[in-house]
């Protein structure tokens, strides 16, 4: 069987309301298709499919998608109008991005019904996103029961954090009891920007010691020494660290009783508002950075508080991973927000000088889909846009294992 396996490779990144997906032929094929389905559960539901392999126009409609189980029967259709249907004998493997996978998973993992138990368990500590991530497998080992899927990890990049960055401080006993401590995610997207980075810089990645900020709807700094990850933002879930489209990032936990107890408030209310109603929406209504920055330029002044509180936060973070660092080779933007919204960027690193920050203004306002250096030559630390593909990282590391597992 495994012989006369294809050399293709479905990736499905299903977020909350989102599923991305990319269709990569492994044996030199690079990619055939790629797509989108957004606002999963409302009436005006988008799908956008580009068919790259028979360069075709790409294909967009909206309408309503219920959930993620209808948007990946949909996805399937698409592929399949392209005769890149889920049913071609040349699909080597589906790669799922599952957001959580504790201290179980530290690898990529075929998926079988014990794994499936774990990431269900593991829902509690990844509300948004491991449901989703569940949905997709389902749906896709139902379409493809023969094939073998991989789960990759947005934790598993983290699992090198010493002790030190991955512990709370609180008691020893009731965190390992209760399995608390700081997993980190986006791992996916940390590692192969941070790899990436190191490339454009000509250094080997276990020469390089970069900070990458993942700054998308959701939002994570890294701190990655010679390759490994040091720290990072986010921590027991994706709550913590740095404000974000709908989450509130870091705040004092006294918080969150002073809600209960004078705000009478419900524990999941507040699980709703802090990861749902709260960072840029919560504070101004909007968590497109798009809006927001046409509503700074109309001198919406909710929209400007929203932007400083987010720099303010985003720049904390800098200068904590330069001191976690002590040697900081570059500075890395990537995902929707770090690769497109050059005011963020100018703004995070504005007046970072004395950490050998620099940035030259004309090189940040170039567009572009490569990586590329937005810092002068004389800058100590490079600052650079490097855009993330967290489908190509899954899809290579689910066909490494697939072979393995074939030979
Ligand atoms: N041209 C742009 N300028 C500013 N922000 C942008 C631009 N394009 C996309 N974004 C931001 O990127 C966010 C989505 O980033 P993305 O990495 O795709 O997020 P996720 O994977 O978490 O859904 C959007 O909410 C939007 O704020
Ligand atoms: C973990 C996480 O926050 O993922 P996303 O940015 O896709 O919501
Ligand atoms: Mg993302």
């Amino acid at each position: 069987m495994s012989g006369t396996r294809g050399t293709r490779v479905l990736v499905l990144n299903s977020g909350s309301s989102s599923v991305k997906y990319q269709l990569l032929d492994m044996g030199g094929g690079g990619r055939l298709a790629l797509g989108l389905v957004e606002r999963i559960g409302e009436q005006s539901s988008r799908l956008k499919h580009t068919p790259l392999a028979t360069g075709g126009e790409a294909r967009e409609w909206t309408g309503p998608i219920a959930d993620h189980d209808a948007a990946l029967k949909a996805v399937a259709e698409e592929l399949a109008r392209d005769g890149l249907g889920l049913d071609s004998p040349e699909l080597a493997a589906i790669g799922h991005r599952v957001v959580h996978g504790g201290q179980t998973f530290t690898e990529p993992t075929v998926i079988d019904e014990a794994v499936l138990a774990e990431i269900e368990r593991l829902i509690p500590v990844a509300p948004l996103h491991n449901p989703a991530n569940l949905t997709g497998i389902r749906t896709a080992r139902a379409l493809r029961p023969d094939l073998p899927q991989v789960a990759v990890f947005d934790t598993a990049f983290h699992t090198t954090m010493p002790e030190s960055a991955a512990r709370y401080a609180i008691d020893v006993e009731i965190a390992d009891a209760h399995r608390i401590r700081r997993y980190g995610f986006h791992g996916t997207s940390h590692a192969y920007v941070s790899r990436a980075t190191a490339k454009l810089l000509g250094k080997d990645p276990s020469e390089a010691n970069v900070i990458v900020l993942h700054l998308g709807n959701g939002a994570s700094a890294s701190a990655v020494r010679g390759g490994k990850c040091v720290d990072t933002s986010m921590g027991l879930t994706p709550l913590e660290g740095l404000v974000m489209g709908t989450r509130s990032g870091d705040m004092d936990p006294a918080v969150i009783f002073h809600l209960m107890r004078v705000g009478k408030m419900s524990t999941d209310e507040i699980d709703t508002l802090l990861n749902k109603k709260s960072g840029l929406i919560g504070l101004c209504g909007d968590n497109d950075m798009r809006e927001i920055r046409r509503r700074i330029d109309e001198g919406d002044e909710r929209a400007q508080l929203a932007f400083d509180i987010y720099i303010h936060r985003l720049k904390k973070y800098i200068g904590a991973y330069c001191a976690v660092l002590g040697r900081v080779d570059a500075i890395a933007f990537t995902a929707g927000v770090g690769e497109n919204a050059a005011p963020v960027r100018e703004a995070a690193v504005a007046g970072l000088e004395q950490l050998g920050l620099l940035l030259d203004a004309e090189l940040n306002a170039v567009r572009g889909d490569e990586p590329r250096l937005i810092s002068p030559a004389n800058s100590r630390v490079a600052v650079a846009v490097v855009p993330t593909d967290e489908e190509l990282e899954i899809a290579t590391q689910t066909y490494a294992l697939v072979g393995e597992e074939s030979n």
